[in-house]
């Protein structure tokens, strides 16, 4: 039996999942959602009333059959026909409107879950910063299964309840008491099948307890292991190209069926443990059927109760015994149930840690992105615009620095890691033409994210022009599920251009063989070829008319002539553009009048750059993979 499976269960965390279940009940919703509640209950007890009915059905039937009274007979049939339509018709309802209840509440959590994952590009911090696994599992799964065990695990002990309720009065009262001698006593116990079933209940639960607790344990590792073999399976699927290029076929397999083997060993236990709990629980069920029989059986020998009620109360115990192994019978939905809460608190966590280090970015930790005024004095035929970077120094995600590091100061939060760059100034003037250019691994991707705000690691202010459009296309735009229009589009739903301004663009991006296929959906990224990717991406740039455009080494996988015609269209098509350029290709340098380099900061050692130079050798001498410490500079054209 695999040793894990007992630290799989999760902490139990009932006052956070309350937490996260509550919110829906008091939200805009509230009238809709209690009002269906309040109507699934009403059923759910109609269900209970049901079963007393057909209870005490049992008695009136049983006692025709005894006293061979042929018109009670056919009486207590016709009742049996009124009592099985009204449980068809309510059983049908309830599971409608519980389902219909199931998915208004999933709604309502995925809406919000979405919102704050995508809100503040908390999606984007949580993957760079890995304080949350698969949250695509997580609101999808984990969400679904949160509300549907929520709803049938509490009306499942609603009904448990109600039924030991109103069984538990009828036994008492259809049984009677039981009169015996012991040690010279005589004893009555009243009610006694009540005791009896009692005591016949916690004797099974126990028993189904101790026998059936790891298979909870091998539950949860099953699902895992499905995932992980599922997960195996799609990324295959996802770069099929790239494993058959490689010839990788064969590893891939191999790796898939080492997955698979894991699936079949946890089954193998799942089967062991199954075999167990059947046993006990058939044995158990099987019992049941005579064991109330048995001892009724004295009393009704005796004449104290008629066969009716010997049948009512084999009946009415059967319901006793049922009630109360609820929590046995729930208890791996429990412990699932509590797994998905945890799961989900977690994203939750992790999306509130993504917001408040996004709410506490200063400048002085984090690096901050504010929407400026004018910055740049209006200069003779150009607009009045300017980006901004002060002090900027650039950081990858991860564990804190520690305290008193002088590169970051003393408070820092954010959760940075290594830090890439000396601090450096960058003043972007609007229609000026930047490359930036140096070694691979130096941060000048990082420093393209910092300036669009998505990477808050580091320190700096970063001033945007107000009212400017800027736009980052990187070295492998990402293309949206469906036709090539929106793709083109992107990010905008839909068309936001006429038709023949598309086919334009396609045209003079030397895209003019896809025109036809404009409306032709796809997954164009593995349709298109990396170079056609590009210039579908130079497409969106004409299209989307940016203030300022940064180009990630947009052209790398294109030939050196459509690199050339490209940046020529650029320029033509968006003369009053900024233009800044991360490249390697010296043939890229020519459209640019501005130079920023990354060099090593050894080779260009200043006032700032020592002390950060001391914090970085000992952060380096600790882990020796650590890039090289950069100082970007300033170059004549
Ligand atoms: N999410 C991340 N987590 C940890 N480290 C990261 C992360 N993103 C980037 N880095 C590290 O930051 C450094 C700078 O990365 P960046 O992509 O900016 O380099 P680059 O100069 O653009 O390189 P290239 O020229 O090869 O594209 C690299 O060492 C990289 O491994």
């Amino acid at each position: 039996m695999p040793a894990t499976v007992g630290d799989l269960r999760g902490r139990l965390r009932l006052a956070d999942s309350w937490a996260l279940l509550k919110p829906y009940w008091v939200s805009e919703d509230r009238k809709a959602a209690l009002g269906l509640l309040a109507f699934v209950v009403a059923l759910n007890l109609a269900v209970v009333a049901i079963n007393v009915w057909l209870n005490n059905w049992n008695r009136v039937f049983y006692n025709a059959l005894e006293a061979k009274d042929f018109p009670a007979f056919k009486t207590a049939l016709a009742q049996f026909c009124a009592i099985a339509a009204a449980f068809i018709v309510v059983a049908v309802v309830k599971q409608f409107y519980t389902m219909r209840l199931q998915m208004r509440w999933r709604t309502w959590m995925t809406n919000r879950f979405l919102a704050r994952w995508t809100a503040h590009q908390a999606y984007y911090r949580i993957e760079q910063s890995r304080s949350a696994d698969n949250p695509d599992q997580r609101i999808s799964e984990d969400i679904r299964s949160l509300t549907t065990d929520s709803l049938s695990l509490s009306l499942g002990l609603l009904n448990s309840v109600v039924t030991l309720l109103s069984f538990i009065t009828i036994l008492w009262t259809i049984s009677g008491p039981i009169s015996f001698a012991l040690a010279g006593h005589a004893v009555t116990v009243p009610g006694y099948m009540v005791w009896v079933a009692l005591l016949y209940a916690a004797a099974g639960s126990w028993i189904t307890h101790r026998v059936g607790k790891p298979l909870i344990g091998l539950y949860f590792q099953q699902e895992q292991t499905e995932a992980g073999f599922r997960f195996g399976l799609v990324r295959l699927r996802e770069n099929a190209e790239g494993v058959a290029l490689y010839g990788g076929e064969g590893t891939e397999a191999g790796v898939l069926k080492d997955r698979f083997t894991l699936i079949r060993h946890n089954w193998h236990w799942l089967m062991v443990y199954m075999r167990r709990l059947v046993f006990v629980n058939s044995g158990y069920g099987q019992i049941a059927i005579v064991f109330p029989l048995i001892v009724a059986a004295p009393r009704y020998f005796a004449g104290k109760i008629t066969l009716g009620g010997l049948m009512q109360i084999n009946s009415a115990f059967g319901q006793v015994q049922g009630a109360l192994s609820w929590f046995v019978d729930s208890y791996a939905s429990l412990v699932n149930w509590q797994a998905s809460s945890n799961r989900l608190l977690d994203l939750q966590d992790a999306i509130e840690r993504a917001e408040r280090d996004e709410a506490a970015r200063d400048g002085a930790n984090g690096i901050v992105v504010t929407q400026g005024g004018a910055a740049a004095p209006p200069q003779s035929g150009s607009a009045p615009l300017a980006l901004l970077a002060q002090g900027l120094v650039l950081a990858t995600p991860g564990e804190l620095l520690p305290p008193g590091s002088p590169a970051l100061g003393d408070d820092t939060t954010a959760g940075h890691g290594q830090i890439l760059t000396t601090p450096f100034d960058l003043r972007v003037n609007a229609g000026e033409r930047w490359l930036v250019s140096g070694p691979s691994g130096s941060g000048k991707s990082v420093l393209f994210r910092a300036l669009s705000g998505i990477w808050p690691y580091g320190r700096g202010h970063v001033q945007h022009p107000a009212g400017a459009r800027l736009l980052f296309l990187p070295q492998k735009s990402y293309l949206p599920s469906g036709t090539l229009a929106d793709a083109l589009c992107y990010p905008a739903r839909g068309h936001t251009q006429d038709a023949a301004a598309l086919r334009g663009v396609l045209v003079a991006c030397r895209l003019g063989a896809l025109v036809e296929r404009l409306e032709t959906a796809d997954n164009w990224s593995l349709r298109l070829s990396p170079g056609e990717q590009q210039r579908l991406a130079f497409g969106r740039a004409l299209l989307q008319q940016p203030d300022f455009l940064f180009l990630d080494e947009a052209t790398s996988a294109l030939d050196e002539e459509t690199e050339a015609a490209m940046y020529a269209l650029l320029v033509e098509r968006l003369p009053h553009a900024a233009i800044v350029s991360i490249a390697h290709r010296s043939t890229v340098a020519r459209w640019h009048g501005h130079h920023l380099r990354y060099e090593r900061a050894e080779a260009a050692r200043g006032a700032a750059g020592a002390t950060l130079d001391t914090a970085t050798a000992s952060h380096k001498a600790a882990e020796p993979w650590a890039a090289q410490l950069m100082r970007p500079v300033v170059v004549a054209g």
